[in-house]
Parts: structure tokens; C-alpha cells; sequence
């Protein structure tokens, strides 16, 4: 069957818009059961590279390159269109060559040939995430101040992010390259900026809160240059399996609510959790998988990067009148080795890492290999082909000396994909390892 590509659908040319869709949804011209039939597929191929890098372990892969090890049919995610509960556009030059157009790249820098394209027709992304991007267009075309368009080239406005939860509430976030400007002369464009929203056209969005960053790097932590609230509730709240969670600008939270309920309870069911052990819920953002699980455990730490993270997990272990969860702010690769030297007497300890596309640094997973408590390790991987692979190698592998990876192999023993973002190629991959 033809699906198309970016640069033709079947012989025919398409148009920018098509070349967008293609571009950030590819699969969007398939079926959902298609869909879900391509990435079952995909991570099959996956899990058969993973078997055939762990050379020493030929046990995983049968003579018909079949795997050892199940891989459960990919569990769908319950919602298909408008899932996305965060979406950030870009500015750049429009088809007309306005440079003021709010959308989604397509094209190459090398290539000298970006355009900026409304996302309006994007199947993963919900009108209102649309509504806020094309006023947030109306709004600096207003403005005296010039785009950010490259870092050098001078230029303010630069992306919006914007944030809902299932109870319709708004949260936008502004960033800003502040270039020469006196804190004095932001101020006056900060001003306008809320104005517009709160008083002028955009009062359209209803939004629930207005941040604005000045930042001068592609991505800047709280921590790094604040989250200024310029208006509004400070927080987004969502909830997940009947519990609450606060999140804060700076916090990760999985971008498809409906299918994260389905991730954690295919994790919960996975984790084999009891009242007699504890789990390390590394990477835990704002402590989502932790909690939901906390009601079947002795005692749940978690490990987050991001501090405003960290006091989102702290705080809604709380907002769920939960006692039993600790959350540690760090590097999980300087938290985790120490943490794990002090624990020599908790003997049932399943560990949760849930990294980023980066995958984890080699000291935190020498430190959960090398720690003979952890028996049960579940890996969830937003792309497994990836840097994840190299992980899996380090955690399955032969015993390495020079790489102090002593401790004993872990063995692969299920896989379940879980569909978080229809209509694109990616899924997560939830691995359970054993020893
Ligand atoms: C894919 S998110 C998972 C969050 C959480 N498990 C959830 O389901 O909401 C990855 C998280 O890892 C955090 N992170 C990235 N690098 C880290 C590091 N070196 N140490 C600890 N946390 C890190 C990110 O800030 C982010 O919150």
C-alpha cells in the first residue's frame, strides 16, 4: 500500500503542508490498526538488534532469529487525534517570506531552505495548542521587536510552548532572547505581551497562565534563567489512574495523558511490586510512575535532574496523602552510586528508568548492575534503537572488567510497546530484565 512521503504521495507532488504532516506525523496517512501493526513490527526488529549485539547470550535469539523472549502486542493508545498535552512552535520565514510566521519547520539550515508552516491541519496536536500558536503569529506581528530567527542574527521572539490538561486549563510559555535590551525595556514588551492576552485579541485563548523565559541557549532549565509567571496559576494540574499531579514549567510529563495511564498500569503489572519492596523510580519527573505505584510498596525513592521536578514529585506525593515516597534531586549518575552504597540491607529492590532519549549514563547503570539486591529492572524506552541500545548492552552483556561491569548479566524476559504518540513512528518500549 502507498502512504506517501514527504516529497511525493504515490507520484504525485504534495503540497507544504502534506510535506509537514509527513514530516512530523509520518504514519499519518495509514490506518491506527496499520499504525500499530508498522511499530509492532519495528519493535521487533529492535528487540532482535538488541538480542544480536548481546553475542554472548546466542540463548535470546532461536536459529530462526525468532526472540527468546515475548513481545506482547503493542497496547494502543486510547486517544488518536489532538492526544498532545504539550506542544511547542517554532518562528521562522512563512511561505510569503514573512519572518513573524509561528508553526513547524520544515527544510534544512544547511539547506538554506526552512519554511515555517501552520500546523492547523497536524493530527496530534488539539485546537487549542493551534489557537494559542497562531495568536501568539498575531501578536509579535504586532510588535516593534524583530524574531530570533538564529542566535547571531539578533532578533526577541522566539517559540511559545503551550501546555492543557483534561480539565481545559492553559498554561502558555513565552521565550524571549533578551540581545541588548535593559531589564527596564523587556519589561514594557513583557507588558504587551499581557496585555494581548489577557485584554486584546487573544483573551481568545483563555489561558490559565502566561510564562516568559529570557533565554539565550535552544533550552534553559529554571535553575538556568527563571520562569517568569507574568499572569495566572502558577501550576498545570493533570490526573493520572485517580491521582493528582501538580506540573510545574520546567517538568517533564508524558505528552499523551490516556496512553501514560495505559504505560503505568502495564508497568505496574510488570513490576511485580510488593509491601516488601522498594523501588527506584529513576528519572521520575514529577514522580508519576513512583506514586501510582506506591500503594503496592514498602517504600519508593525517585531521582530527578530538574529541581522544579523534584518539588512537583515532592508535593504531589502529598496532594495524595502518600507517605512512603522520596525524591532526590540530581543527577541520577552522581545520586544513584552513593544512594545504592548506603543500601546494603534493603534486599528487595526493583528499579524503574524511564531516561530521556540520551539513555542512561554508564555510572548509573554500573551502579544497578554491579548491586546484587536489584533483581527486577524495567526499562522504558521512548526510542530503543537508540542510546537506550547502548544501555541494554551494559546491562545484558558479558561480564567487563576493564568497564568494572561485574555484577551479574540481565537477562530480557518480556517487552510490551505502548502507543503514546499516534500517527508518528515512535512508541514506548517497556523491557523487564531479570537475573
Ligand atoms: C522521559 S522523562 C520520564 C519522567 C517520568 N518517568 C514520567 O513518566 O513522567 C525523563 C526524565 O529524566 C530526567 N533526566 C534527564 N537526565 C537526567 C539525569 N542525568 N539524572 C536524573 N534525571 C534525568 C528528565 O528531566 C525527565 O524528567
Amino acid at each position: 500500500m502507498c502512504q506517501g512521503s514527504a516529497e511525493s504521495t504515490c507520484g504525485e507532488a504534495v503540497s507544504l503542508e502534506e510535506r509537514l504532516a509527513f514530516t512530523v506525523t509520518p504514519l499519518w496517512r495509514l490506518s491506527y490498526e496499520e499504525q500499530l501493526q508498522w511499530k509492532q513490527e519495528q519493535q521487533h526488529k529492535i528487540l532482535i538488534q538488541m538480542s544480536n549485539h548481546l553475542e554472548q547470550d546466542s540463548s535470546l535469539t532461536s536459529s530462526k532469529g525468532e526472540l527468546a523472549f515475548p513481545v506482547l502486542p503493542i497496547v494502543p493508545s486510547p486517544v488518536r487525534n489532538g492526544y498532545r498535552n504539550k506542544s511547542t512552535f517554532s518562528i521562522n520565514k512563512g511561505v510569503d517570506g514573512n519572518p513573524k510566521t509561528v508553526g513547524f519547520y520544515i527544510g534544512t539550515g544547511k539547506g538554506r531552505n526552512i519554511v515555517c508552516i501552520h500546523g492547523d491541519h497536524l493530527l496530534n496536536i488539539p485546537s487549542k495548542h493551534k489557537l494559542v500558536g497562531r495568536s501568539y503569529e498575531d501578536f509579535i506581528r504586532t510588535s516593534p521587536l524583530k524574531p530570533c530567527l538564529l542566535f547571531h542574527d539578533g532578533g526577541h521572539w522566539r517559540e511559545i510552548t503551550v501546555r492543557t490538561n483534561s480539565a481545559g486549563n492553559t498554561m502558555a510559555i513565552v521565550y524571549f532572547h533578551p540581545q541588548n535590551l535593559s531589564p527596564n525595556e523587556i519589561d514594557v514588551h513583557k507588558e504587551s505581551l499581557v496585555e494581548y492576552f489577557q485584554k486584546g485579541p487573544g483573551t481568545v485563548c483563555q489561558l490559565d497562565s502566561l510564562y516568559f523565559q529570557e533565554s539565550t541557549m535552544t533550552r534553559c532549565s529554571h535553575k538556568d534563567s527563571p520562569y517568569q509567571l507574568l499572569y495566572g496559576e502558577p501550576h498545570i494540574y493533570e490526573e493520572i489512574l485517580g491521582l493528582k499531579f501538580r506540573i510545574s514549567a520546567d517538568s517533564f510529563f508524558q505528552v499523551n495523558r490516556a496512553a501514560a495511564e495505559a504505560l503505568y498500569m502495564t508497568v505496574g503489572d510488570l513490576s511485580k511490586a510488593n509491601e516488601q519492596g522498594t523501588l527506584l523510580d529513576v528519572c521520575c519527573g514529577t514522580g508519576a510512575i513512583g506514586i501510582s505505584l506506591s500503594s503496592r510498596l514498602k517504600k519508593v525513592i525517585g531521582i530527578e535532574l530538574i529541581e522544579q521536578a523534584v518539588e512537583d514529585a515532592k508535593y504531589n506525593a502529598a496532594l495524595n496523602g502518600i507517605q512512603n515516597c522520596e525524591f532526590l534531586s540530581g543527577k541520577a549518575e552522581v545520586v544513584l552510586p552513593n544512594m545504592l552504597a548506603t543500601m546494603h540491607s534493603e534486599k528487595a529492590l526493583t528499579a524503574i528508568v524511564n531516561p530521556s532519549r540520551a539513555g542512561l549514563h554508564y555510572r548509573v547503570i554500573r551502579a544497578l548492575r554491579n548491586n546484587p539486591n536489584i533483581q527486577r529492572l524495567i526499562y522504558i524506552s521512548c526510542k530503543p534503537e537508540g542510546e537506550a541500545m547502548r544501555n541494554f548492552k551494559e546491562l545484558c552483556g558479558k561480564t567487563d572488567l576493564k568497564r568494572k561491569l561485574t555484577g551479574k548479566a540481565f537477562t530480557p524476559r518480556i517487552a510490551v510497546p505502548v502507543d503514546m504518540f499516534p500517527h508518528t513512528p515512535h512508541c514506548e518500549l517497556v523491557l523487564v530484565l531479570e537475573r
